[in-house]
């Protein structure tokens, strides 16, 4: 994702300079404009962008005035203001009044990029604060890359949110969660947000690796490296420059591994079995694990200077049992992914209720792979208790009234159920709801008048 960077100046020369510097220094996503005023009306019809970059001697409106216009209609931009006279009084008013940074001309490229993403990296911090303390769902600017995740949970939404924030920047990520609630699925959709989304996703699991298949794997070997070593090949490493580079069971590397991977970390550069120089990378890293790192560096199993490394953001996936209405979501999603012509269009009540009043120790690979059997099992009949193992039957907890005990289970209303809630948890916004949906805002019209919901 990339951030939207508008530069303000009546200046055509400025612009156009300011535009080349930021080009070439890899931000894409840059608007230049002569005149305040087009810039003040933009705001007031709600448009948004990221970092405005503000002259303060403009004709029309001032520098200054826009800047309060930003604060009072954009509040969450951040910007950095431009003058060509160094004056301390008038840098102190632009800060007072939010402006994160102030800069005099000439600027210099480094001073600009400088600045410039200092500002990104506090707008991501901010929005993610933002973000915790919000009791409404949070929006996502790239949904595609997330859709494979399906919930309707408000914590996820938030989760899910917070990962494209950091998706843009390249701070490495620890993702933790029990086994199967979804963590490589995050990875992924993080990847996919990314500017590295063209680039090469790399997910590697710990637990394969020994010592030495690590070197080999990680690093790879120049010719003539040892016995055998008869071209040069490149590792996990050199494969990934400029993508994304995912460590599952991160917990289960050996303290000796972890060393040198964390030397990867801090020093962006590595040395190739063989070589007498090192190479440099540039890979955003995304470690994920089931086991609470806290208590493994207690017991001195896992670095706590790697711990810190890998936790620039720090996602944890709640267990599906903490998040049971995406239970029956899940179960439509699973059922229709299948075989069309196998799968079933209804799950029975009763069965319903027992996959709703189960734990799920295995979270959503549990699920989807029970789905997909009873699925099997059901030859396209409804889904019925029958079709379920028998251990879920049996640990099934007693039947506790809730969303599940009463109303139809046929998968219209399943989907009914999930279309009205998000419908009140966007206080009945249509056009939010049909968003947050990702369905089309007729089809919306549709389904809530033929739930005599106009
Ligand atoms: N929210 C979701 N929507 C749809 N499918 C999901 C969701 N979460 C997980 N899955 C599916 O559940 C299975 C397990 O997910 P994944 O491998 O990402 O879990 P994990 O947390 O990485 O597991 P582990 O810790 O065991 O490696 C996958 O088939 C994945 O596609």
């Amino acid at each position: 994702m990339e951030s939207h960077i508008v530069v303000i100046d009546d200046e055509v020369d400025f612009l156009d300079s300011v535009r080349r510097g930021l080009i070439t220094s890899g931000f894409k996503k840059v608007s230049l404009e002569s005149d305040p005023m087009v810039i003040a009306q933009s705001l007031e019809a709600g448009k948004e962008y990221d970092i405005a970059l503000i002259d303060i001697t403009m004709p029309r409106l001032s520098g200054i005035e826009l800047l309060e216009r930003f604060k009072e209609l954009s509040p969450q931009t951040e910007c950095i203001m431009v003058t060509a006279i160094d004056e301390a009084r008038v840098a102190v008013e632009c800060l007072r009044k939010g402006a994160y940074d102030y800069l005099v001309k000439p600027i210099s490229k480094e001073d600009l990029v400088l600045s410039l993403s200092r500002a990104i990296e506090r707008k991501r911090l901010v929005d993610i604060l933002d973000i915790s303390k919000s009791n409404d769902v949070p929006s996502l600017r790239k949904p595609d890359a997330f859709a494979e995740i399906v919930t309707s949970d408000t914590l996820m939404f938030k989760i899910l949110k917070e990962a494209e924030l950091h998706a843009q920047s390249n701070v490495p990520i620890l993702i933790s969660g029990e086994t199967g609630t979804g963590k490589e699925l995050l990875a992924r959709a993080i990847h996919r947000a990314s500017t590295r989304s063209g680039k090469r996703y790399t997910p590697i699991n710990m637990d394969a690796l020994d010592s030495n298949l690590f070197s080999a794997e990680f690093f790879g070997h120049i010719k003539g490296a040892f016995t055998g070593a008869q071209t040069n090949r490149a590792g996990y490493l050199e494969e990934t420059h400029r993508g994304t580079l995912f460590l599952d069971e991160i917990g289960n590397l050996s303290v000796e591994l972890q060393g040198k991977l964390l030397r990867v970390l801090q020093d962006g550069e590595f040395i190739k079995i063989g070589a007498s120089r090192p190479q440099q990378v540039d890979i955003r890293f995304i470690a994920a694990t089931n086991a609470d790192l806290e208590k493994l560096i207690v017991r001195k199993r896992f670095r706590k200077d790697l711990f810190y490394r890998l936790r620039g953001g720090w996602l944890h996936l709640p267990p599906l049992r903490q998040r049971k209405d995406d239970i029956p979501l899940l179960v439509d999603h699973f059922i229709q992914s299948a075989d069309a012509r196998f799968a079933p269009k209804e799950v029975t009540h009763e069965a319903l209720v027992l996959l709703y009043n189960y734990a799920w120790p295995g979270n959503i690979r549990e699920l989807k792979s029970v789905v997909q059997s009873a699925i099997n099992l059901s030859q396209g009949a409804p889904i019925a208790p029958g079709h379920l193992p028998d251990h879920l039957v049996q640990k099934s907890s007693p039947r506790k009234r809730g969303v599940m005990d009463d109303g139809p289970v046929a998968l219209q209303e399943v989907e009914k159920r999930h279309i009205l809630k998000i419908y009140d948890q966007a206080e009945k916004n249509k056009s939010e709801t049909a968003r947050l949906l990702e369905i089309s805002l007729s089809t919306l019209h549709r389904k809530l008048e033929s739930y005599g919901v106009a």
